[in-house]
């Protein structure tokens, strides 16, 4: 278990070629995962049926062989744990009833009540636990918590988080509470993939790059450090990646300040400018623009040798900057891991 290319670089180790997983690599872009979506009839249904989500998370392993596979659920299922409504509007994306206000905050349930809804996950852990190859590691997640508030507050996704800053500014101490509960939840989720078999966890804070100076203090290294703590406390040793996406020039000291074992890159980026930032405090994920799985060729080849190249000088796991696109060419995807592997 311990010789698992992934978990290596997650403990510091420098490896000839970078271990590469993608985000979303179990998505529309496969007709594998249309064909078992649609038998599940929708995007919900499929989080919630494990034996067609360990499915869809093990289809991406067969076709290309990456070295990681992400449990296949979402994070917005902790909010319907919590109490909201959750939908998916066919072609437009996640609407959710919103929580505004102190009130909306003090309605929701309890952490410890959202075993109940979130149990067919765990399920689905335990079944990728027993069917994955041996070499594969298996990745858990959930989304940090203003990440998933920005989504139960405004009911919907938004460009820049607007009624979440309004919740915000309107009444600090509300806001916090409804985060303080979420990161109370995500340690709960968490803690239970990783007792089902996941071997590393994932935060997914998508939107921290919206929030600037205290605000991502409060709201985004502390909720995540806090989190990393009290998992790491259950679990010692556990591995933890996080994503601040588009953090910019917070980035640095990310993992220090949370305690995180490797900060996940988007492409706003540069890599030479995180390999001498961000790798300094140890290993980096990331971070090749998704646009080449659509783009593929000679620049797809090119740009995937100048991630790796900056990067060479210490430990990093290949990713994307962000989920491939259901517009993406799979032959895209299998010339980015052969450029990859090819690249030692
Ligand atoms: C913000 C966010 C969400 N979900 C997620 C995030 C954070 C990462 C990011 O920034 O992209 C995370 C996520 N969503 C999904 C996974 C599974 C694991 C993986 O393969 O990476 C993970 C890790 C499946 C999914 N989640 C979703 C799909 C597409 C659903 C479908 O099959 O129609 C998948 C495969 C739907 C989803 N889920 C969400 C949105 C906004 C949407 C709609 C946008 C879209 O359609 O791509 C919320």
């Amino acid at each position: 278990m311990t010789d698992k290319t992934i978990l290596r670089a997650l403990r510091g180790e420098v490896l000839p070629t970078p271990p590469v997983w993608m985000m979303r690599q179990a998505g529309r872009y496969l007709p594998e995962y249309r064909a078992t979506r649609a038998q599940a009839g929708d995007f919900l249904s499929l989080c919630y049926n494990p034996d067609l989500a360990a499915e869809v998370t093990l289809q991406p392993i067969r076709r290309f062989g990456f070295d990681a596979a992400i449990l296949f659920a979402d994070i917005l299922l902790i909010a319907q744990a919590l109490g909201a409504d959750l939908w998916f509007a066919e072609g437009e994306g996640p609407r959710l009833s919103t929580v505004t206000d102190a009130a909306g905050v003090a309605a929701l349930k309890p952490a410890g009540a959202i075993h109940d809804r979130l149990s067919p996950v765990y399920e689905t852990v335990a079944i990728l636990a027993r069917e994955l190859p041996r070499e594969t590691t298996l990745i858990g997640f959930a989304g940090s918590p203003w990440t998933v508030a920005s989504y139960m507050v405004a009911g919907r996704g938004t460009p820049d988080q607007g009624p979440a800053h309004g919740f915000k500014a309107a009444d600090r101490a509300a806001f916090a509470a409804l985060i303080d509960l979420l990161a109370e939840a995500t340690v709960e989720y968490l803690s239970r993939q990783v007792q089902a078999g996941a071997e590393v966890v994932k935060l997914f804070d998508s939107w921290a790059g919206s929030l600037k100076g205290q605000d991502f203090d409060d709201f985004c290294v502390a909720p995540n450090r806090r989190i990393i703590a009290a998992l790491k406390a259950r679990h010692p040793g556990l591995p933890v990646i996080a994503f601040p996406r588009e953090a910019g020039e917070r980035y640095i000291g990310f993992a220090r300040a949370t305690g995180a074992d490797c900060v996940a890159l988007d492409n706003s980026v540069s890599p030479d400018w995180a390999a001498e930032k961000v790798q300094v405090d140890g290993c980096v994920q990331g971070n090749l623009d998704p646009r080449h799985m659509v783009t593929g060729g000679a620049a797809l080849v090119h740009e995937t040798r100048r991630v790796v190249e900056a990067f060479r000088g210490g430990p990093h796991i290949f990713n994307l900057g962000h989920g491939i696109t259901p517009d993406a060419d799979p032959e895209n995807v299998r010339l980015m891991i052969e450029t990859v592997r090819s690249a030692g």
